[in-house]
């Protein structure tokens, strides 16, 4: 197994997998890191490319970002999981469910789509960090994320990530662009069985609301959360995010690990 992981939480507790976005790696998910512990074994992993996760040295796809997944939990003896990915993750979290329902119990899925962005935009911009490199994305990757409000209030937080999507190998970071220049779940949505928390952020610009109803409207058991956040919602509203994925996930669990 060559792809960076972690396990945190109880060793008894079921096992809640988390999914990073591009230009980000597992610590994206640090303010999640404490509640999702009471109740999950946590199991971050790192998308190929990012982090310490390397290319798989052949053509990469949201399929084979979805296997990385299985391959992880089958190393793992991991047979069921809960799942929570946001943007690119969220994506190869509804690629799960509509490949593998039978390894998932719950998925949270936040600031997604069933196609996120235009094609010839993403390669253009695989292009341009494969020439230029990761500067040349890093600049504008703060008013992607954010609200202007929010990097204003918290430039501590805001640059660290902003300095996390520079350390990132080009190469990983545009062939992750590319597997979403043709990443298209359009077609599959209807057939996704289990249930589903699609969170979508108020004034995200990258995966509208418009783009989370369109899922829900279509998918067998989706159900919808708006937060007031942009694009990287699970860091701006920290507090109401943790607290909707694990009502979510845990609703109906009997499986809730105590302090
Ligand atoms: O463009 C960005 O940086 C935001 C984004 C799109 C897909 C993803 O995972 O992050």
């Amino acid at each position: 197994m060559d792809l960076e992981y972690r396990l945190d939480g109880p060793a008894n507790a079921p096992v809640l997998v988390l999914s990073n976005s591009l230009g980000t790696t597992w610590t994206m998910w640090d303010a999640q890191f404490t509640d999702f512990n009471k109740y999950f074994r946590v199991l971050r992993y790192n998308t190929r490319g990012h982090g310490n996760s390397p290319l798989n040295g052949g053509k990469m796809s949201l399929a084979s970002l979805g296997k990385d997944v299985i391959d992880l939990m089958n190393h793992l003896n991991i047979e069921k999981a809960s799942f929570c990915g946001i943007s690119l993750g969220g994506m190869t979290g509804m690629w799960l469910n509509r490949h593998y329902p039978t390894h998932f119990n719950r998925l949270v899925v936040a600031n997604t789509a069933a196609k996120i962005g235009d094609t010839d935009a993403w390669l253009t911009r695989a292009k341009t960090v494969r020439t230029e490199g990761m500067q040349s994305v890093a600049d504008g990757s703060a008013s992607r994320w954010f609200t202007k409000d929010y990097i204003r209030a918290r430039p501590g937080i805001v640059d660290a990530l902003v300095d996390g999507i520079e350390q990132l190998d080009p190469l990983g970071y545009a062939a992750c662009c590319e597997v979403l220049a043709y990443a298209d779940l359009r077609e599959e949505v209807a057939k996704m069985e289990r249930p589903m928390l699609v969170i979508a952020g108020e004034h995200d610009p990258v995966t509208t609301l418009a783009e989370a109803e369109w899922i829900i409207e279509r998918a067998s058991d989706a159900q919808i959360c708006l937060v007031p956040a942009s694009h990287l919602s699970n860091i701006a509203c920290p507090v109401m995010f943790s607290r909707q994925t694990l009502n979510y996930l845990t609703s109906g669990a009997t499986h809730v690990i105590n302090d």
